[in-house]
């Protein structure tokens, strides 16, 4: 006898249509680089089948540009409007870079996918083909990064360093300006925005540690969207081994209370034998210099961020924060 064919519809398809069906607004600075992110997610979502709008939003760390982050204080000067417009449901979901995401979010707000890394290094840009650094070079290079700044200290200690805040755009101008030698910039907007040809130099990521989540998107929700949705958009956009990397960086950040102002740096990555994790801090001077590895298990990869982060503050960590925020006259 022939077996009776039940033919039922997979949960999954009724519930693609479903969430499928809403468009998805997608929160986004509005600089370059920030448009070319929002547009890589929207493009993923595309793909999966969702329909997108981007919804362009100004953050305090575009409209203040005649001050370093560190004065404008570390928290969130580039996620704050746009966490307001996921709060208010102006927007599904916000785009940020995952570096400019504060350790901790807040608690009615989640980040769902970190996108693939992008090569984390630092390089230097130059309209100078023949540009060299070298250990005693006396050049002048434009960053505001204290981490880079003080990276630069230790390892090129002739170097002076120049402001640079703006966008990408804002900062190349300054070079061509001749405001400084050459340009210190992630390698990842650098590529994203199709500079490569002006970078003269790469800095190795084992001495120019990049600050944690470097090279990679991150994508946030308010807590309270559809659970189906947040679902649909994770499997759409999360890069698996990228998350837990940012897991481990992040738990490190977290831990070291660091915040973007503050020169902490870590780097996370897979191999066979599981997770690593580098990570530090410098001094602004460069003088000291504390940075460690740990490997483990992927599933311990917060834990990891954590025992390294306790690592570091007890071998002296802890010193030179206070010392910094001391010198900010932050409350310590
Ligand atoms: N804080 C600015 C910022 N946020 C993300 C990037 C570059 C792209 C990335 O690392 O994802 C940059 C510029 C830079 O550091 O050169």
């Amino acid at each position: 006898m022939e077996e009776e064919q039940v033919i039922a519809l997979p949960e999954s398809i009724d519930m693609a249509e479903n969430i499928t069906d809403k468009t998805i607004r997608i929160g986004t600075r509005g600089s370059k680089l920030a448009l070319w992110q929002a547009e890589t997610v929207a493009e993923k979502l595309q793909a999966a089948g969702f329909k997108t709008e981007l919804v362009i939003i100004s953050t305090k760390g575009d409209q203040v540009l005649d001050k370093s982050l560190a004065k404008i204080g570390s928290k969130g000067v580039f996620t704050e409007e746009l966490e307001v417009c996921l709060r208010e449901g102006q927007v599904e979901i916000a785009v940020h870079s995952a570096k400019d995401v504060q350790s901790t979010i807040p608690a009615d707000l989640e980040l769902i996918a970190f996108m693939e890394r992008e090569e984390v290094n630092d390089v230097l840009l130059s309209f100078d083909p023949n540009f060299k650094l070298e250990r005693e070079s006396k050049a002048i290079i434009g960053t505001s990064s204290t981490r880079r700044k003080a990276q630069l200290r230790k390892y090129y200690p002739n170097i002076t360093t120049a402001e640079s805040r703006g966008n990408l755009q804002t900062r190349l101008r300054k070079l061509e300006e001749k405001q400084f030698d050459a340009l210190m910039l992630a390698y990842a907007g650098v590529r994203r925005m199709g500079y490569e040809e002006l970078i003269v130099h790469t800095f190795p990521a084992d001495e120019f540690v990049p600050a944690t989540g470097q090279g990679s998107v991150a994508v946030e929700c308010a807590k309270n969207l559809d659970i189906e949705l947040k679902k649909g958009l994770k499997q759409a956009l999360n890069h698996t081994e990228t998350h837990v990397c940012l897991l481990a960086e992040r738990a490190f950040l977290r831990t070291m209370e660091g915040g973007c102002s503050i020169p902490t740096f870590a780097l996370a990555s897979l191999s066979d034998e599981g997770l690593s994790i580098t990570g530090g801090i410098i001094s602004l001077d460069g003088a000291i210099l504390l940075r460690e590895t740990m490997q483990g298990p992927t599933v311990t990869a917060e834990e990891m961020g954590e025992e390294l982060a306790n690592t570091i503050l007890s071998q002296g960590g802890d010193e030179i924060l206070r010392s910094i925020r001391a010198e900010r006259g932050e409350q310590v």
